[in-house]
């Protein structure tokens, strides 16, 4: 019997949950986003099999509710489920940033015979909209699970293997754990891209060349500021306790490199980059890793077209380029092109077409 999965909201999470789960045998994916482009763009590019303008008379006969929707929308959702007619089995999910909220209001769909199990594939990007969205998004990431207490195994079971066609690796967590553990690795970090792009801002007055010279460094750490405003609003809207409590710490942290550099102990001062450098050198790069890319480095001679032949073969092979940067201009007769890909296969398939076509060497960072 063909399994029917109704998705809501179709942007980078939803849309990229929507094309994973294509994969999934006898399975109907059905979409529904409040934006009309993001169906129309949704049907064209088959990430669903059925775009629906009416969610709730879709839901009433579908078997798997996924939001991909902003966190508040989420919970807008969710109160609107309370009265739809459904099926006696539905199994709903969302996938939002944070989950004490989305878990409260999960306990009053379970009062009325409900299943909802909270879901976060911690995977994504800064980028947003339908047109972001990529199968292979979650692969290797962390999908963490938020059950209420007490959930049936079999729908944690129904749950699991559904997602694993997503290939992310599935944990379970209580809503609270999440929402501190996200609000270290991921809310706090944006609060404080934002800032310094702020603070950027605030030299345009009197230095306006700054900006021009903000590069690598500033660009690395900030990234994540250019992500959809809406999106971080309702996280840090919701997390906003958690989120509170690391800016007191925070704070305190910059108390105390403050009074490092009134001191102006030199030793002091490099042991608290040393003890960084040593915990951030450990950290592991596929668990969990956010905004997974899958870098391929070219060492390519210098002469005019170098670039575009080494495209050319990635095209000619069908292997998709989701960046393409060069490092280092040595002035030698070598750069380095450093060139992303969607996914372990396909940099192993460039690595080798690469070698094989044009003899440069290619290596992983
Ligand atoms: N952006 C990221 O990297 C990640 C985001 N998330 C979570 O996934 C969810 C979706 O985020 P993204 O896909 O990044 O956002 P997005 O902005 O790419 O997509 C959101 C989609 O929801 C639609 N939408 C907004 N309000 C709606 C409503 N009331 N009803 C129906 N559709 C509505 C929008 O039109 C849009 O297509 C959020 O809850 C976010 O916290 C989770 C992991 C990573
Ligand atoms: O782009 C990045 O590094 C992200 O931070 C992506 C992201 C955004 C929101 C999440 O809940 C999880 C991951």
């Amino acid at each position: 019997m063909t399994r029917k999965v109704l998705v809501i909201g179709l942007g980078l999470i939803g849309g990229s949950i929507a094309l994973a789960l294509q994969k999934a045998p006898e399975t109907k994916i059905i979409g529904y986003d409040m934006d009309s482009q993001t169906r129309e763009h949704a049907k064209t590019l088959h990430i669903v099999d059925e775009i629906v303008t009416d969610p709730m008379q879709a839901a009433a006969d579908v078997d798997v509710i996924i939001f991909g929707t902003p966190v508040n929308a989420t919970l807008d959702w969710m109160e609107q489920l309370k009265s739809w007619p459904l099926k006696k089995k539905v199994l709903v999910t969302d996938t939002g940033s944070t989950k004490k909220s989305i878990m409260q209001k999960a306990g009053e769909l379970r009062e009325l015979g409900i299943t909802f199990i909270g879901g976060h594939p911690m995977a994504g990007s800064h980028k947003s909209g339908v047109l972001a969205a990529k199968a292979h998004l979650f692969e290797n990431a962390y999908y963490m699970l938020t059950p209420l207490a007490g959930e049936e195994i079999i729908h944690m079971a129904q749950l699991e293997s559904l997602l694993k066609y997503t290939h992310a690796k599935v944990v379970s967590v209580s809503a609270s754990e999440h929402d501190h553990m996200t609000a270290v690795v991921s809310h706090f970090p944006h609060i404080i891209a934002a800032s310094l792009v702020h603070q950027l801002g605030g030299e345009n007055g009197e230095y306006p060349m700054t900006r021009s010279l903000a590069a690598g460094g500033f660009r690395d750490v900030t990234r994540i500021a250019s992500s959809n405003p809406v999106l971080w609003r309702d996280i840090t809207l919701q997390n906003r306790e958690e989120l509170i409590t690391q800016l007191e710490d925070w704070e305190a942290e910059m108390g105390r490199v403050k009074q490092l550099l009134l001191q102006g102990d030199a030793h002091e001062i490099e042991a608290y980059f040393a003890v960084a450098k040593d915990l951030r050198d450990e950290l592991p790069i596929s668990a969990g890793a956010i905004f997974t890319s899958f870098d391929l480095y070219v060492d390519v001679p210098d002469y005019p077209g170098v670039i575009s032949e080494v495209t050319g073969i990635l095209a000619d092979e069908a292997i998709s380029i989701t960046n393409l940067r060069i490092v280092e201009s040595r002035e030698d007769v070598f750069g380095v092109l450093v060139i992303s890909l969607q996914s372990e296969h396909d940099r192993e398939r460039a690595a080798k077409c690469i070698a094989k076509r044009a003899h440069f060497e290619t290596y992983i960072s």
